[in-house]
C-alpha cells in the first residue's frame, strides 16, 4: 500500500456518500485482507494497488458534503467508476441515486462498477432491490455496468469472492480503456 501523487496516470475513481465503505473497500483490495476504516476521508486518498503485472492508481474523494463538489471535477480523469453504497442505508439510497446520475450524466461513457457493499447487515438490501434504487437501468446501454453484492466483516480475514471477483473485473477493465 503506498500514496502516490503522479498527475499524469489516469485514475479508478472511488465515489459515493460517507460512510458507503469506500476506504474499506480499497484498503481490503490492496491487501487482500479485511481491513476496516478508522475514520472519515478528509478530502483526498489515494491508493497504488498491485494486479497480477500491472499497478493502478485508486482515488478515493470523501463522501461527506463539503468533498461532493469535488467529484465531478476529477470524472475526466477517471479511467472508471467504482461507486459505493451502503445498501442497509435505505433513507440515504434516494441521495446516492441522485448523486450517481448526476456523475454518469456528466460522462456518457466512463464504466460504472457498483459495490452493493455492508451486505453482512440484516437489514440490507439485495442487489436486485439497490439495482432498482439506484436506476441502474437508466443507466444506458453504452456504457458498462457492472454491480457486486459486497460485504466486509472480520478485519484481517480473507476478502469474500465477491470482492475477488470484482478485483479481478476492474483490472480487465482497466487494461481494457
Ligand atoms: N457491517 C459492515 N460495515 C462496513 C462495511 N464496509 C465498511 N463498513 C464500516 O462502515 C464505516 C464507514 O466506512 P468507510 O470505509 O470509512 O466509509 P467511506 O465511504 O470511506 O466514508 P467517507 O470517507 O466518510 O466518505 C466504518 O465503520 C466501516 O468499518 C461492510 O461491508 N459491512
Ligand atoms: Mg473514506
Amino acid at each position: 500500500l503506498s500514496f502516490v501523487s503522479q498527475e499524469k496516470n489516469k485514475q479508478i475513481l472511488v465515489l459515493g456518500l460517507d460512510g458507503a465503505g469506500k476506504t474499506s473497500v480499497l484498503y481490503s483490495l490492496a491487501s487482500n485482507r479485511v481491513q476496516h476504516s478508522e475514520a472519515p476521508t478528509q478530502g483526498f486518498n489515494a491508493v497504488c494497488i498491485d494486479i497480477e503485472d500491472s499497478q493502478m492508481e485508486f482515488l478515493e474523494i470523501g463522501g461527506s458534503e463539503p468533498f461532493r463538489s469535488y467529484w465531478e471535477m476529477y470524472l475526466s480523469r477517471g479511467l472508471l467508476l467504482i461507486f459505493v453504497v451502503d445498501s442497509a442505508d435505505h433513507n440515504r439510497l434516494p441521495e446516492a441515486k441522485k448523486y450517481l446520475h448526476k456523475l454518469i450524466g456528466a460522462n456518457p461513457i466512463l464504466p460504472l462498477v457498483v459495490f452493493a457493499n455492508k451486505q453482512d447487515l440484516e437489514t440490507a438490501y439485495h442487489i436486485t432491490d439497490i439495482h432498482e434504487a439506484l436506476a441502474l437501468s437508466d443507466v444506458g446501454n453504452d456504457r458498462k455496468m457492472f454491480l457486486f453484492g459486497t460485504h466486509l466483516t472480520q478485519n484481517g480475514s480473507e476478502i469474500p469472492s465477491t470482492m475477488q471477483d470484482a478485483k479481478d473485473l476492474i483490472a480487465q477493465l482497466a487494461a481494457e480503456v
